[in-house]
């Protein structure tokens, strides 16, 4: 599916965000590794939440579902022995249940998406599940990656926090299940460090004790725990909400986005303050986040890593602000869904954008005038490129067409209906 957008100049009305993927992903997981019966209500669709529940699904635990709720039955620490898990383009999906498969004795995670998730590097955990008694064979670090567990050991571990916090966060999920304690030293640095926030908070509402120090680089886990069943309620999503809010900020609008909590954990609701910081004229009470936008931005200095999924939004309502930004401490862009710095720069300049990068960052030169378009964007099989250059492309002298559009599904299916209900001249059409 190609997405046509054209030149908009207003958006008005009100959007309820789309429920939290990060948050299914997790509540999913741990339902699967109760023994009891649990309940998620407003999960996210998408085609990575969908992921997580087929493959929580293979590996035993028991889903009904109807409009506004998941119930699952998990399987504890006894997930069933199938040989093959598809995971799609989902890289936490991947990650998180690569420990999960150290209680399989050979299992294969399939490589569906060579061109994305196909790319991505996983040596990071593999070396850490080696450290286990594990044995992985791969593909360079890369997909396809088969598992061959039985008796993961615990102990003194390590894993390096540099390239991604899905690595961490996965032996977290694992770890209280084993039988003796686990003591885990990240190594490096530690990226997307406030995600791994929103992994100790929905394993303790679910009885899991963990230790962890302040700057969350040591964690000491007692083994021998089982996670209880439990009632979860999904919160919106900031990471998508962000390129609506983006879209609102680089237009002139008046847009209420509803469900969207102000004392999150999500790091990606730092996207309010640094619209703000860009000068949109936005409030946020009562989860109602509600933009003003006036076309009029200032640019801005920002540490990506605080938000990482909501950085290519952000760059976007930042080719339109007046002066040069600059997005730093963004490096682990690069080992996502395509390079988000190389990729989507090259997209972003096609559009017409002036921006240029380094290693660890993306500096914009903004054009308050706007950008010609009038092109053709590859997708880079990136829900998030998708979404971005969306935004750029309403603000364009010529439009945008973005090819293979499908992808936004990724994460949030509902995109671009969201942005034609508040006025956004978007048509879709199959290639
Ligand atoms: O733990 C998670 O659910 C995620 C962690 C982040 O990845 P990195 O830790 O690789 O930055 C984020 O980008 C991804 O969308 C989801
Ligand atoms: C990077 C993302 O997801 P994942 O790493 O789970 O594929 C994302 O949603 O932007």
């Amino acid at each position: 599916m190609k997405a046509i957008v054209y030149p908009t100049s207003h958006l008005l009305g009100e959007i309820n965000a789309l429920s939290s993927k990060n948050y299914t992903t997790r509540y999913l997981l741990i339902g699967a590794l109760a023994e009891g019966t649990s309940t998620i209500y407003y999960p996210a669709h998408s085609e990575d939440s969908d992921a997580m529940r087929r493959c929580v699904r293979d590996l035993g635990a028991i889903i009904e579902e109807d409009d506004e709720k998941i119930v699952i039955t998990g399987f504890g620490k006894h997930p069933k022995h199938v040989s093959e898990l598809n995971v799609g383009n989902a890289g936490a999906v991947l990650r998180f249940l690569m420990s999960i498969a150290a209680f399989c004795p050979d299992l294969t995670f399939v490589n569906t998406y060579p061109e994305s998730l196909g790319k991505r590097p996983h040596d990071d955990l593999i070396d850490t599940l080696q450290q286990m008694g594990v044995e992985v064979e791969h593909n360079n670090g890369r997909l396809p990656i088969t598992i061959k567990g039985g008796k993961p050991r615990g102990g003194k571990l390590t894993v390096s926090g540099n390239v991604s916090s899905q690595f961490l966060s996965s032996l977290l999920f694992m770890t209280p299940l084993l039988e003796e304690d686990t003591e885990i030293e990240v190594l490096h640095d530690l990226k997307s460090k406030i995600i791994v926030g929103q992994t100790l908070e929905v394993m303790q509402q679910a009885g899991i004790v963990v230790h962890a120090s302040d700057d969350l680089m040591h964690y000491r886990i007692p083994g021998g725990q089982s996670y209880q069943a439990k009632e979860y309620v999904i919160q919106g999503d900031y990471p998508g909400s962000a390129a609506i809010l983006a879209a609102a900020a680089v237009t002139n609008s008046d847009v209420r986005v509803l469900r969207l909590e102000e004392n999150s954990k999500q790091g990606e609701k730092a996207c309010v303050d640094v619209l703000r910081a860009m000068g949109v004229n936005l409030t946020h009470d009562n989860g109602v986040v509600h933009v003003r936008g006036n076309q009029q931005l200032v640019a801005g200095e920002f540490d990506g890593d605080h938000f990482t999924d909501a950085v290519l939004a952000m760059v976007a309502a930042a080719v339109f602000a007046k002066g040069t930004s600059r997005f730093y401490n963004v490096e682990n862009l690069r080992y996502k869904e395509c390079d988000r710095i190389t990729d989507y720069l090259n997209e972003l300049r096609k559009a017409g954008a002036d921006v240029e990068e380094r290693q660890a960052e993306i500096i914009v030169h903004g054009k308050p005038e706007g950008v010609t378009g009038g092109v053709e964007i590859n997708a880079h099989f990136d829900h998030r490129v998708i979404m971005a250059l969306t935004v750029v492309g309403l603000r364009s002298e010529k439009g945008l067409t973005i090819r293979d559009a499908h992808h936004v599904a990724k994460s949030y299916p509902q995109y671009f209906d969201h942005l034609r209900s508040i006025g956004a001249k978007v048509e879709l059409v199959e290639e």
